[in-house]
């Protein structure tokens, strides 16, 4: 297995806001890194590893604020780390994570008796250990050309789709129909970025389609 270095932009203990998982106490590991590309993102500094910004790991860990700033650790290190926190579940998210083989990151964390759980767009094939949550936010016609990849699909435990329009709940139920899991995957719209009508979209649709709203709640309490 490789000893390979992640690029970790921060890592903090909340609450987790998003998804199945909402209101679960968790330590959040936030990769450096991004290509997709979505005009919205929320966490837009997290896009580019530059060797401008690589610092110590001291200068990551429980900082808040949004930094371009990123350091070097190790599966092991990472584990270590984690030590200090009470929660037991551990989001590794990004940028995106799985630009990077979290084979070896996962299957630590799980050893050590977290419960693990990836956020990802999707755009890259997932490489995790098997007992991994993983959470597919996709990403459909993107204006940089990257798209939800099938395979990401068919792993998914969980899909947070994002919603701003009519047409985002269209291009959905289009990826849903080309799923042999569709039966059995979790479906979650989240509006973005906490417009009325993305909301009211996201509302009527979920309760159409016997779906789940995920609302951010982290973003309407003020935490991070
Ligand atoms: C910042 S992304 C990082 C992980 C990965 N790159 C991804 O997109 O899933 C984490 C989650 O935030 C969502 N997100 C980002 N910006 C958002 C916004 N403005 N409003 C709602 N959700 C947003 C993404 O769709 C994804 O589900
Ligand atoms: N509290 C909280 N929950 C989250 N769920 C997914 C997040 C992310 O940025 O991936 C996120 C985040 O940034 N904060
Ligand atoms: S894939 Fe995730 S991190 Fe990358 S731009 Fe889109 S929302 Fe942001
Ligand atoms: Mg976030």
């Amino acid at each position: 297995m490789s000893k390979q270095a992640l690029p970790v932009n921060e890592i903090f203990e909340t609450i987790q806001g998003e998804g199945f998982h909402t209101g679960v106490a968790a330590v959040f590991i936030r990769l450096q890194g991004c290509d997709v590309g979505c005009s919205w993102c929320d966490t837009k500094h997290t896009w580019q590893v530059s060797p401008d910004d690589q610092v110590s790991s001291e200068q990551i860990i429980g900082v808040s604020g949004d930094t371009a700033r990123w350091a070097k650790l190790s599966a092991q290190q990472l584990c270590d780390l984690l030590t200090q926190y009470s929660a037991k579940h551990i989001v590794i998210t990004g940028g995106e994570p799985a630009m990077y083989d979290l084979t070896e990151l996962t299957g630590v964390l799980i050893q050590a008796g977290y419960s693990v759980q990836l956020e990802t767009s999707g755009t890259y094939p997932i490489r995790v250990a098997p007992e991994t949550w993983v959470t597919v936010s996709p990403k459909v016609a993107m204006q940089g050309g990257k798209t939800v990849l099938i395979d990401a699909l068919e792993r998914t435990n969980e899909i947070k789709h994002p919603v701003a329009r009519e047409r985002d709940i269209d291009n959905l139920q289009a990826l849903l129909n080309r799923m042999q899991n569709k039966q059995s995957v979790l479906v979650c719209l989240q509006p973005i970025s906490q417009q009325t009508r993305a909301t009211q979209l996201c509302i009527d649709a979920c309760i159409a389609n016997n779906w789940r709203l995920s609302l951010q709640t982290h973003k309407f309490i003020g935490i991070e």
